[in-house]
């Protein structure tokens, strides 16, 4: 079978995983994670959020596979701090390098220039990422159903509650959806973008939306731009939302965060 973008992006970082175990074994990673920042709560900040207005989950993105450089002027401290002053719930900060340009160093950059719970945006295979992920500081990870066994995803939510901290469950497509709805996290992301083909489209979140458990929080992901977007998806019940490339793009980005935030449906407008 021919290789698929998640195919490459697994294995790199699987030899990447490896290199840091040898640089630095799991049981150091692991008192790091024990002295760390206490975590701040992502999933209960974001539900506080999106009760009343929406929940925003702001991400820190230099560069990405399907775009290339999204921002030059790159300072993901000052991101963080402007996104906080827009009213953001959450930040999400991309941590790998060779697709994203991102650097475990953004994230602690990031996380100290706010309040705010931040999620670790990276592939994750293996729990010493996750033991990682909290020695950085962060209070979220992200689990890709696409690209994990039911058996790996099940062992990186135990990992992530085992520290404390949440996990986002990012599906596709509902056979993903269905495997994710046996998991126990409450934080479901549709990803509008799949990541195979780079194809975004917010019909994912219209068709998929209507096959979450009640339960469970959408988080709507990737290709939205304007106010209008998260009206529309609001419409499909969506209240959190996961932002990337049409934030990091303008220049201020304090006031495009807030102006992003500033009319939301009310709950009861969902259909
Ligand atoms: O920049 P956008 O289109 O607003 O998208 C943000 C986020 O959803 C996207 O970066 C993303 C969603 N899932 C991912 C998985 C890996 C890397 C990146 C992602």
């Amino acid at each position: 079978m021919t290789q698929t973008i998640l195919d490459k992006i697994k294995a790199y970082k699987l030899e990447e995983v490896a290199a840091d175990k040898a640089a630095k074994p799991l049981e150091a990673i692991e008192a790091e994670a024990q002295g760390a920042s206490p975590v701040r709560g992502f999933s209960d900040r974001l539900f506080e959020a999106s009760r009343t207005g929406y929940g925003l989950i702001a991400e820190v993105k230099k560069a990405s596979p399907s775009k290339g450089l999204i921002r030059a002027d790159f300072d993901p401290a000052a991101i963080a701090a402007a996104y906080a002053a827009g009213g953001a719930a959450c930040l999400s900060v991309l941590t790998d390098t060779p697709s994203f340009q991102g650097a475990k160093e953004y994230l602690v950059a990031a996380r100290e220039a706010c309040d705010l719970p931040v999620l670790r945006k990276d592939f994750m295979y293996d729990t010493y990422q996750v033991a990682e992920a909290r020695a950085l500081g962060a209070d979220c990870i992200l689990i890709i159903m696409a690209s994990v066994s039911d058996a790996q995803a099940q062992e990186l939510e135990d990992a992530a509650t085992t520290w404390g901290m949440d996990a986002l469950l990012e599906v596709h497509n509902a056979e993903e959806l269905e495997r994710a709805s046996r998991l126990s996290s409450r934080l479901i992301g549709i990803n509008n973008r799949n990541l195979n083909t780079f194809e975004t489209s917010l019909d994912t979140t219209r068709t998929l939306s209507k096959l979450v458990p009640a339960e469970r929080m959408i988080v709507c992901e990737s290709g939205l731009s304007g106010p209008e977007d998260l009206s529309d998806m609001a419409m499909y019940g969506a209240r959190a939302f996961l932002i990337g490339e049409s934030l990091m793009r303008q220049e201020d980005v304090e006031m495009a965060t807030r102006n992003l935030l500033a009319n939301p449906l009310s709950p009861s407008g969902m259909m």
